[in-house]
């Protein structure tokens, strides 16, 4: 690992609901090029994790830095100012726009201070065929599109923020073989253009396919980070249900 490609480091993070202790020691490094999955059983705390870590909340405990610097009180608005782009399990689309709309929402080109439509258009044609993102239309409402097609817009406007890092929670979950093929492919692409990606997913097979490293959660901690080549299928089950620890 070169320190230079560390763009995330993530240490003894813990947050609490109450008497609920979602993530007690949250660990991880993120480096440009490179594709973390993040497993774990229900419940384990995933979501937890990368909500502290792209600001959405606020950690009780625990030292976050971006690129060398340490954030200690990110928002959400802050961790996209300083490139962290999210796709969140319930996707944030405005169902009544447009897919081109809702791939620009907040960052829309504009022309005398007016929504440049046929840009917006152009644009988020070029995005999809450059990561072969296989959607109806982009005049088509969200709200017309099927679970895997909105998730496929919602990894669309992560990756148009133009962020260098990019986390995905569980995001072919919605997904036909086809469809997750393609998105697998994006994912890929972007891992050459030098991002560095963590996504979480109960998909095992497609982790040992897609990932470099996996980072086991249980109960509230990342208990290992391990490089892809030294896992099975069977070790990885073994590692999420605690039978190897
Ligand atoms: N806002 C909240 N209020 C109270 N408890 C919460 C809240 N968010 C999460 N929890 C609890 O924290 C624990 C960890 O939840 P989290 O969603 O991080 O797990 P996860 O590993 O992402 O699970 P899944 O794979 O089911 O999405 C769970 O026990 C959950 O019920």
């Amino acid at each position: 690992m070169r320190y230079n490609d560390i763009v995330l480091t993530v240490r003894s993070l813990k947050k609490s609901f109450g008497p609920v202790d979602a993530l007690v020691e949250g660990d991880l490094t993120l480096e440009r090029g490179k594709i973390t999955a993040l497993v774990g059983n229900n419940g384990a705390g995933k979501t937890t994790l990368i909500k502290c870590i792209t600001g959405a909340l606020r950690p009780d405990y625990g030292y976050i830095s971006l690129r060398g610097e340490a954030t200690p009180s990110l928002t959400l608005a802050e961790a996209r100012r300083r490139g962290i782009a999210t796709v969140y399990q319930d996707l944030a689309l405005v169902d009544v726009l447009d897919v081109a709309s809702n791939i620009w929402l907040g960052m829309e080109p504009s022309r005398w201070g007016i929504v440049d439509r046929e840009v917006m258009r152009r644009r988020s044609i070029e995005l999809l065929k450059r990561f072969a993102i296989d959607l109806p239309s982009v005049a088509t409402p969200v709200s017309d599109l099927s679970g895997g097609q909105r998730q496929a817009v919602a990894l669309a406007r992560a990756i148009a923020q133009g962020g260098d890092i990019l986390i995905l929670d569980e995001p072919t979950s919605a997904m036909g073989i086809v469809e997750r093929s393609h998105i697998v492919d994006a994912v890929k692409k972007l891992r050459k253009d030098g991002q560095a990606i963590l996504y979480i997913s109960h998909d095992m097979e497609q982790v040992l396919e897609t990932a470099d490293e996996v980072v086991i959660m249980r109960n509230g901690r990342t208990i290992a980070c391990i490089p892809v080549g030294e896992l099975d299928p069977l070790s990885l089950a073994g590692w999420i249900s605690g039978a190897i620890s």
